[in-house]
């Protein structure tokens, strides 16, 4: 087969076997399908293909219609290398190695919508090429001068000079005139590795401002290497000719001529600004010249916030992202070359709302806010990472979605929980003011997040009956821990429930209780956790034995005075003796319901059984009979007297359980001080 196709592949072999076909029955053609499909194809008026798959869309696809053929211009343009060096064959005609042509005003225009995200990379884009210049000169010459130098000119154009390797006229050619290459590119990840550049495209942003692009280079290749102007322009030609003012020494000048409505990229506070922000942490001196400034300043080497003191960081972080942060952690991923710190914010900002991280390669900035190196748990930490070895997209604004990304995210979340664990442990005070600001947000998170669950375990603290401690504490201290969701129900319960050594928390604060329950479904804690129900634990406390018939007297005389209150009373003995009276609103919807399906559950006649019992649901006033002021109580013989005391107990019950008191309860309290002062003083 491979021999009947001979040089001209696949559609001369279809040819030859048309032709073999047509002389008659004496070849392998003559197999009866190979006969029929030729039919087909003379049919379809096809030239010779004895078959042909795949739809017609896809065979478009494979056989595009053929180009016109193009011819050499005499002008060079600028464009991409020939992709595929040789021949080939399209429908019949013989073509040679021809190149893509590119449309350059359709590229800048696919950089400047679709690319960048505003033309003010057309500076970061100068400075890196300079800066990488000078990193591949100091690779061959280590005592060559490094020098950036930006101006800022009068009539509106941009000048940046390095002292770096240069380029000759072949380098000119193959890397500045064509689109795409790059000599930074390699397949040694160490040569990649110290190059900001790869892509090949970044000179192109200074078509975003401008219609010209002049460079004067020398290279430091040969000592005798003359200094070379190419100019680009935006129509996609350029021209390569010697310079009529030769430069000093090796090295590399591009000029960039904004166009007057770019007017404003290249005015001299802007420059100034976007130098500062793209270079102030490239280790390499950088000078700016601009306007009517009298010295050149030195707008690069800053100390980054990872590499000087807490003190400096603190003042990098007031200055770049404006506010004072509450600690200063460091991250270091040494397997990806990255490091940096991680400000927690002094405000308590939106909660999984995660501020961009501030992103920097090699020292030159990337991004401030479309990178998440951190969690999402770590709404409150702002980042300001060297991302080394991390790739950056082709726009050099964002990082690569990849396996390290992915990676280092992992390993900087660790850190953080640990950093932070250790901030809580090593200074208390600091940790403070951190819980101050962001308890809210972090329990919000933990009520979501399996990682902040485990910070807030370790390190929130916690309101119980037995002081303020952590959650893990808490475990640790007690095997029956019981939360309230309740404020009031912890105010109320609490000292009864340490009069009884049980541990109760308040976890009435916001998504308290969701917390809590998590930690209760969390194994191992399954047991231990539970929600308290005021309801049970009260009539799991003992009732007053048998009393006398005073004491009969006093229930009886009590339950009438509350019926008209509204209230049910309930005796009970239990300690403390200095809480003479609870006040226990009346169980919730959710709460009845609850008990109702259990009860249901375990006998079917509950439902009806329970119906008296749930009708009278209503709020209940429970008297300590061990207590002083309610055993004196028993004893009182004036009705009225006793009457607005059992009524001043209600009272008492709503101030412990923390309820709002109306007029009604105002009155009712000076009622009753009214009438046991006037019985304290002998009657009126
Ligand atoms: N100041 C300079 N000195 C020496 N060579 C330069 C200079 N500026 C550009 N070049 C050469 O031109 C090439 C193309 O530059 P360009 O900025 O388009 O792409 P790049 O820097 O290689 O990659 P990227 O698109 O990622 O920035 C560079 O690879 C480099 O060889």
């Amino acid at each position: 087969m491979g021999a009947a196709r001979g040089r001209g592949g696949t559609r001369r072999g279809t040819r030859a076997a048309h032709r073999r076909a047509a002389r008659g029955p004496r070849r392998r053609a003559e197999r009866p399908d190979d006969l029929r499909r030729l039919r087909q194809c003379a049919a379809r008026n096809v030239p010779g293909r004895p078959a042909r798959s795949g739809t017609p869309r896809a065979r478009r696809r494979h056989h595009p219609p053929p180009g016109r053929p193009k011819r050499r211009r005499p002008v060079e343009h600028l464009g991409a290398r020939p992709m595929v060096p040789g021949r080939h064959l399209l429908r019949g005609i013989r073509v040679s190695g021809e190149s893509f042509r590119v449309d350059l005003r359709g590229i800048v225009d696919i950089l400047s919508h679709h690319l960048y995200s505003s033309p003010r990379v057309y500076l970061r884009e100068l400075i890196q090429n300079a800066r990488d210049a000078v990193v591949a000169r100091s690779e061959v010459d280590s005592d060559a001068p490094r020098e950036i130098a930006i101006e800022v000119e009068d009539g509106g154009a941009v000048v940046v000079r390095d002292s770096g390797i240069g380029l000759t006229e072949e380098e000119m050619r193959s890397v500045l005139a064509t689109i795409g290459a790059s000599s930074k590119r390699s397949d040694f990840t160490r040569v990649r590795r110290q190059y900001l550049g790869q892509f090949g495209i970044g000179l192109l942003s200074c078509f975003l401002i401008a219609d010209r692009i002049e460079v004067r280079s020398r290279s430091a290749r040969s000592d005798d290497a003359p200094t070379l102007s190419w100019v680009g322009s935006s129509d996609g030609t350029f021209s390569i000719t010697t310079a009529q003012t030769p430069l000093a020494g090796a090295g590399t000048e591009v000029r960039v001529q904004a166009r007057a409505d770019d007017r404003e990229w290249v005015e001299p506070a802007r420059v100034h600004l976007l130098a500062e922000r793209f270079a102030s942490l490239l280790e390499l001196p950088i000078s700016l010249q601009s306007g009517a400034q009298p010295q050149p300043e030195i707008v690069s080497t800053r100390t980054p916030p990872w590499r000087g003191s807490d003190l400096e960081a603190t003042a990098w972080c007031h200055r770049e992202l404006g506010f004072a942060p509450l600690a200063v952690l460091p991250i270091d991923v040494p397997t990806a070359g990255v490091v940096g710190v991680a400000f927690i914010s002094d405000s308590p900002g939106r909660v999984g709302n995660r501020h961009g991280d501030t992103v920097y390669s090699h020292g030159m900035f990337v991004a401030d806010d479309n990178v998440q190196l951190a969690p999402n748990w770590a709404y409150f930490v702002r980042l300001a990472v060297e991302s080394g070895d991390l790739a950056l997209t082709a726009s050099r604004e964002s990082l690569q979605d990849s396996p390290a990304i992915s990676d280092v995210k992992e390993q900087i979340g660790t850190q953080l929980r640990q950093r932070i664990e250790h901030f809580a442990l090593s200074d208390p005070v600091g940790f403070d003011r951190f819980m101050d600001v962001h308890a809210k947000g972090i329990l919000a998170m933990a009520a979501s997040d399996d990682d902040m669950l485990d910070l807030v375990i370790g390190h929130v603290p916690w309101e119980t009956s037995e002081g303020t401690m952590t959650l893990a504490q808490i475990l640790r201290l007690s095997d029956d821990v019981q939360y309230t969701a309740s404020m009031t129900d912890f105010t109320a319960f609490a000292p009864l429930l340490r009069a009884k050594r049980s541990l109760l928390v308040n976890g009435s604060y916001v998504y308290g209780s969701e917390i809590l329950r998590k930690v209760r479904e969390r194994r191992g804690h399954a047991a231990r956790v539970r929600a308290f129900d005021p309801h049970a634990f009260l009539d799991s406390l003992p009732e007053p034995r048998e009393g006398g018939a005073e004491a009969r007297g006093f229930e009886v005389h009590a339950r009438a005075v509350l019926e008209r209150l509204g209230v049910d009373l309930d005796l009970r003995a239990f300690a403390p003796a200095s809480t003479p009276s609870l006040f226990v609103a009346a169980p919730g919807v959710d709460h009845r319901s609850r008990l109702a399906d259990d009860a249901a559950e375990a006998d079917p006649w509950a439902g009806l059984l329970s119906e008296p019992e749930a009708s009278r649901a209503r709020p209940r006033l429970v008297m300590n009979v061990t207590s002083d002021a309610v055993r004196s109580l028993v004893r009182v013989r004036d009705e009225r007297v006793r009457a607005d005391a059992i009524s001043g107990l209600y009272v008492i019950g709503l101030l412990r359980a923390g309820e709002t008191l109306d007029e009604r309860h105002g009155e009712l309290l000076s009622s009753t001080l009214h009438t046991l002062i006037t019985a304290a003083g002998g009657g009126e």
